[in-house]
């Protein structure tokens, strides 16, 4: 395929509630989305991709206004230079860039979905999905008091959600938990995410919610100690889950190696893509690591690309793939709907899912046309 045209729209979409983690609280979702226009051997085609950088690099180093930069100056040239473009080697084109794996993804999936429209293949068909619903867990950021948090996750459970993931910080941790397994019992799947949040002197504190049977603890301590989370990993009964920390599937080998981690939270965004990610993906199967899927407040688009991806049969654990609802009143595309503890993947060609022009025009906040 030949890249032909590329544009960046830059969009903010208000959340429903405010999103508070460790190390921020969100009250809008600020992103851009990457239309991209293909010539093909069938013809021109069109594929979108959605970075998941956000404004501020409080996450990981990225942030999106660097990430509309970095594409202009640096990433679009190269993928315009190439004759043959296709979605297996958009990372190899792009690999003399150091970092920035979100600006990479966002690009990389915009060529997979203009090449499985080409081709008329369905995402999930392309990765080779076995199941066509996915589980859906929901994500609860952290609450302004210990009350607020068991209405906020009473309401999800009653809502059906599979599975609960409470963020939690120094402060905001043991109390909480209790509270919530004290209100709703043992008999659902909850987790707690830190987002690096602790240091390895926290042990004996973090090793106090091994009484709440936990699925896991996600990212206690920073993204480079992956040796630290080895150290906590001996100390505690309850999974090591890593997230900021698995970087690459080098990564990923290097951690499970090490005994820093028993699970996986899969982001493509976070790895540079999807090609990267299903390599994690394999390689966590092979060593018996459990995977799921990891979110960061996509809009539809992501969101269909994520459930898709979940379909691979690694993916043993409900993902953070919530309902639109869960953070969007209006969405860029149709509504991804939570039922009974699922999510149904989109079929059809691509992602699954139309970018709808007037919402697209109603959350734009600027538009960056990278065409040369
Ligand atoms: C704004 S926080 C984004 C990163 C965070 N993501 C979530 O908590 C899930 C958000 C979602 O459901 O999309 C994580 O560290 O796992
Ligand atoms: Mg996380």
């Amino acid at each position: 395929m030949k890249l032909t045209s590329l544009r960046l729209h830059q969009i903010q979409l208000p959340l429903v509630s405010p999103f508070t983690t460790s190390f921020m609280t969100e009250t809008e979702k600020d992103c851009y989305l990457v239309e991209a226009g293909f010539d093909t051997p069938n013809g021109p085609v069109t594929g979108w991709g959605e970075s998941v950088a956000m404004v501020a690099p409080l996450y990981s180093a990225e942030y999106m206004d660097q990430g509309i930069d970095l594409t202009r100056r640096f990433l679009a040239p190269l993928l315009f230079e190439v004759e043959d473009l296709t979605a297996e080697t958009v990372g190899w084109h792009l690999r003399h860039i150091i970092g920035n794996p979100m600006a990479k993804h966002a690009l990389e999936m915009a060529v997979i979905e203009a090449q499985l429209k080409m081709r008329g293949q369905s995402f999930k068909e392309y990765m080779g999905g076995v199941v066509d619903t996915v589980p859906s867990g929901v994500s609860v950021g952290i609450q302004d008091s210990v009350e607020q948090t068991v209405k906020v996750i009473g309401e999800y459970l009653e809502e059906g959600y599979s599975r609960i993931k409470l963020k939690i910080k120094p402060g905001a941790d043991i109390e909480p938990v209790a509270a919530v397994r004290k209100a709703f019992g043992d008999d659902f799947l909850f987790q707690v995410d830190a987002n690096a949040a602790y240091t390895l002197v926290d042990a004996n504190h973090l090793k106090r919610l091994d009484d709440y049977g936990l699925l896991l603890i996600e990212q206690p301590l920073g993204e480079a100690d992956i040796r630290q989370h080895a150290e906590l990993a001996k100390l505690m009964d309850t999974p090591m889950c890593l997230d900021e920390s698995i970087v690459s599937a080098e990564a990923a080998a290097d951690a499970i190696s090490l005994g820093a981690t028993s699970v996986i939270n899969i982001k493509p965004g976070r790895v540079g893509g999807y090609i990267e990610a299903k390599k994690i993906h394999d390689l966590a199967r092979a060593h018996g690591v459990a995977v799921w899927h990891g979110g960061m407040v996509e809009t539809g688009l992501g969101r269909a690309a994520n459930a898709a991806f979940a379909t691979l049969p690694g993916f043993t654990l409900p993902g953070d793939i919530s309902g639109s609802k869960r953070f969007f009143t209006e969405d860029i595309t149709e509504e991804i709907v939570m039922h009974d503890g699922v999510v149904d993947v989109p079929q059809g060609p691509g992602f699954g899912v139309t970018i709808d022009p007037a919402k697209l025009e109603k959350f734009t906040v600027a538009t960056h046309d990278l065409t040369p």
